[in-house]
């Protein structure tokens, strides 16, 4: 079935993943960015409205302008350790911001979201695997603004019928296979480009954050899972909400856990470069462990990730890194 959808944050890394499997759907896209970490040049040919989730006018506008079957909803402040330096940015854009969509979509009648959220609602992990119902307990303001957003959903479900899925995505990482869109944020924080940007020489010798977790090698384990198949669920959850009322959570990650120095030692191999690193002290508010049991989303959504293996994410992302389209490092613009 052809939808139309609005895409809030579609010009960003995840986004514009997103946007492109639509497209090949052949799902009809209106992007929703004010650009502030987003590209244009990530998304040729798309309708690209820019405006602010903070400013109700630019939405009331799109939603005037355009006809939509859900929106998926990707704009927010993302970095972990901004969050804790600035709350009330994280809590304005991504709470208040949320809430100004979703007084749009009800205004215009649009009754389905699938939100972005993540593995910081969970905070330090009680179990090996992070499922639906482990308990929540983010550990920074980041954390506790999408937690925030999960619960204004559940609440928004029970009072107007909104249905929503919830996707808690673990580490996103890697790149479209043929290498047109990929990661730009500016400033980089997270640790597949920074590995890649140091393989390149493009930034110093990498830190990693702590050697003395209680982990294999004392550093910090993720669950590493492609944006494309982040992007895949999400077509899964527009299905799902079809047939289904109410606020749902899908945790999504791949199940295995890779610590920062077996990202470092994959991250060798595909490159074949040097890549020069020293240990730091750990960051306020990571976690040691965080790996997802995505049960959930593979027997009721039916997903099934196809780039699972870290060197298979770590590839796309070289691809992408050794001549991104844009973005601070964007080559032959
Ligand atoms: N990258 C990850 O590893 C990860 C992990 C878990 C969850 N998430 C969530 O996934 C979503 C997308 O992450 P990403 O890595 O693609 O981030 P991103 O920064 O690349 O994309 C976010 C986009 O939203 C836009 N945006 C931000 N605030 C806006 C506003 N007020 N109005 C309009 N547009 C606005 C930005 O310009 C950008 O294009 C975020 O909600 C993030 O919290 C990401
Ligand atoms: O220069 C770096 C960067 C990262 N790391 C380590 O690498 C791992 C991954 O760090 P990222 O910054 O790439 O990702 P996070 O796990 O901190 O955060 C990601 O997952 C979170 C959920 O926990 C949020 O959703 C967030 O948006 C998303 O980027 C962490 O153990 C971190 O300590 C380093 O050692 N050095």
């Amino acid at each position: 079935m052809k939808r139309n959808i609005l895409v809030c944050g579609g010009a960003g890394y995840i986004g514009s993943h997103m946007v492109r499997l639509l497209q090949d759907e052949g799902h009809d896209v209106v992007v929703f960015d004010n650009l502030s970490q987003g590209y244009a040049e990530a998304i040729p040919g798309v309708t690209l409205e820019r405006g602010d989730l903070l400013n109700p006018a630019d939405l009331a506008d799109v939603f005037s302008r355009h006809s939509f079957d859900a929106v998926i909803h990707f704009a927010a402040l993302i970095a972990v350790g901004e969050s804790v330096e600035h709350p009330e940015l994280y809590y304005r854009n991504n709470v208040t911001g949320t809430l100004n969509l979703l007084d749009a979509m009800r205004n215009a009648g649009v009754g389905k979201l699938v939100f972005s959220s993540t593995a910081a609602v969970f905070g330090n992990p009680l179990t090996e695997l992070i499922d639906e119902k482990h308990p929540m307990a983010p550990l920074n303001p980041y954390g506790w603004s999408k937690r925030m957003v999960e619960q204004v959903l559940s609440d928004m479900a029970a009072a107007f019928g909104l249905r929503s899925v919830c996707l808690r995505y673990f580490n996103a990482a890697g790149a479209h296979p043929d290498g047109r869109t990929g990661e730009a944020h500016d400033p980089e924080t997270h640790l597949i480009p920074q590995v890649l940007l140091a393989a390149l020489s493009l930034r110093n010798r990498l830190t990693v954050f702590g050697d003395d977790y209680d982990t294999r090698d004392g550093t910090c384990i993720r669950d590493y899972i492609h944006v494309l198949d982040l992007a895949s669920a999400h077509l899964k959850a527009l299905d799902f909400m079809d047939g289904n009322e109410g606020a749902h959570v899908f945790n999504l990650g791949n199940g295995n856990g890779f610590t920062t120095l077996d990202v470092l030692e994959t991250a060798k191999r595909v490159t074949g470069r040097d890549i020069p690193y020293e240990i730091g002290p750990r960051r306020p508010g990571d976690a040691g462990v965080l790996v997802a049991d995505s049960a959930r989303a593979r027997t009721v959504l039916g997903w099934t990730p196809q780039f699972d293996a870290l060197e298979t994410i770590i590839e796309t992302a070289w691809r992408w890194h050794q001549a991104p389209h844009y973005g601070p490092f964007a080559v032959n613009k």
